[in-house]
């Protein structure tokens, strides 16, 4: 008896050496068979003759032949041949054990609820026992196979972390269902998580002859074109492209008329060009502020229209230019050679009234502030001229003329 024991835990001991089995898993292994032994009820056992490997329980085998074998402490023990083949029928814990039949360690398998195909199947229930045909081969390999079959479809579908992680994966057991798979419309496997939204359907161009929804589809993908109802459709006539007249002539491209056009209007005359003169060394406007605080005082006086027109551009003995400008007359002789724009337009003006060809030229010049040391007299009538002699009074320094002591 002693050595009996003693010989049962070596050969555990042996086992447990050899599989390499850590406390929680012996724990597990010796646990189970009783909890599914006893609250699951009678459980499929394989006996394809496959080598132990997976659960192992202990009990002993009834007999050889008679179908009788208690399930609960026995099993296959490390280097054991396998016995697998003689056993017919797994009894529970309370059935009578025969004194007579040689206990001998049998591996039983209580937790594989299927199994492949062409594997022989012993279904054990409580107090009986039925028996599916097994594989003559079975005394060789009692070895379980994994669940599902390392070719199968659901392992492949199954994440790898699933089948090994080892809390997970309970020796004999069926594993989890294999995780649902999303798919997408085509019938195409989704790689994604399943809580992340499968991409949008890719848009399909609209074929000729297909259906409104399609069409619809379609249209909310495919670009307006200018024959759609969209807001952003470019009108056919669209006036806003056209080249405007000025940009056009610029271009020297023909302008285009538009119905919502305004015609061209030509109410003013083409810009007059420039003729600015280049002006000789020492006679900028600079010069010409400079010069004329210079110039001599000139007492006003009376001065007649006859009188102006002696000191015109043609005939004009004293070479001195006199001209108009609103009432007072001044000698333009000394600014000829600053004038920008030339001497000749300024002459145009000599011996008369110049406001208006001023003003028409460049009214935007102060002419009363560039000819201030310039002015020789106001312009009267000849008769008022007869009437009285003029006196010239003021003589100050800014050329001021006191026109009260002329009266
Ligand atoms: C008598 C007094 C006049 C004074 C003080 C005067 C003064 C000036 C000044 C300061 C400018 C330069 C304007 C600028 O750069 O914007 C100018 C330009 C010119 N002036 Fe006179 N001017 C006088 C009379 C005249 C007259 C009578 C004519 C002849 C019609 C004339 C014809 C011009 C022209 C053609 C220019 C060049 C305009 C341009 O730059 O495009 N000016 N003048």
């Amino acid at each position: 008896m002693f050595i009996g024991i003693a010989a049962l835990v070596l050969a555990v001991s042996a086992y447990i050496y050899k599989e390499g089995l850590r406390p929680h898993e012996i724990l597990t292994r010796l646990t189970s068979p009783f909890v599914l032994w006893g609250f699951a009820g009678p459980q499929k056992t394989i006996t394809d003759g496959s080598e132990s490997k997976g659960s192992i329980g202990l009990g002993k085998v009834k007999g050889s032949g008679n179908g009788a074998a208690e399930g609960v402490a026995g099993g296959y023990k490390a280097g054991l041949p396998s016995r697998r083949d003689k056993v017919d029928t797994v009894v529970d814990d309370d059935e009578e054990e025969d004194p007579t039949t040689p206990t001998a360690p049998v591996k039983i398998e209580l937790s594989i609820p299927e199994v492949d195909a062409g594997v022989g199947v012993t279904q054990a229930k409580k107090g009986k026992a039925r028996r599916r045909p097994v594989d003559d081969d079975s005394d060789e390999d009692l070895r379980v196979p994994m669940f599902p079959a390392l070719n199968s479809a659901q392992r492949a579908s199954k994440p790898s972390s699933i089948l090994q992680a080892p809390s997970l994966v309970v020796p004999g057991s069926m594993g989890p269902p294999p995780l649902p798979v999303p798919k997408l419309a085509g019938g195409i496997p989704s790689l994604a998580p399943p809580s992340l939204m499968p991409p949008p359907p890719i848009p399909i161009r609209k074929p000729p002859g297909s259906s409104a929804a399609a069409n619809a589809r379609s249209a909310q993908y495919s670009r307006p074109g200018p024959t759609g109802s969209s807001s952003l459709a470019v009108p056919p006539s669209a006036s806003s492209l056209v080249v405007p007249p000025s940009a056009s002539s610029a271009l020297g491209v023909p302008p285009q008329r538009s119905s919502l056009q305004l015609p061209p209007t030509h109410s003013q005359p083409p810009p007059k060009p420039r003729q600015k003169v280049i002006l000789t060394p020492g006679h900028s406007p600079l010069d010409w502020a400079n010069h004329q605080r210079n110039l001599p005082f000139v007492p006003l006086r009376r001065i007649t229209p006859s009188e102006l027109a002696t000191h015109g551009a043609r005939k004009n003995e004293s070479k001195l230019y006199w001209t108009v400008l609103e009432g007072k007359v001044y000698d333009m002789t000394p600014y000829l050679p600053y004038h920008p724009g030339g001497e000749k337009e300024l002459l145009r003006v000599a011996g008369k009234d110049g406001t208006k060809l001023f003003n028409l030229t460049h009214p935007w010049v102060n002419w009363d502030n560039m000819l201030r040391g310039c002015e020789v007299g106001i312009l009267v009538s000849e008769n008022e001229m007869l009437k009285k002699e003029v006196v010239a009074v003021d003589g100050g320094a800014d050329g001021g003329e006191d026109l009260e002591s002329m009266d």
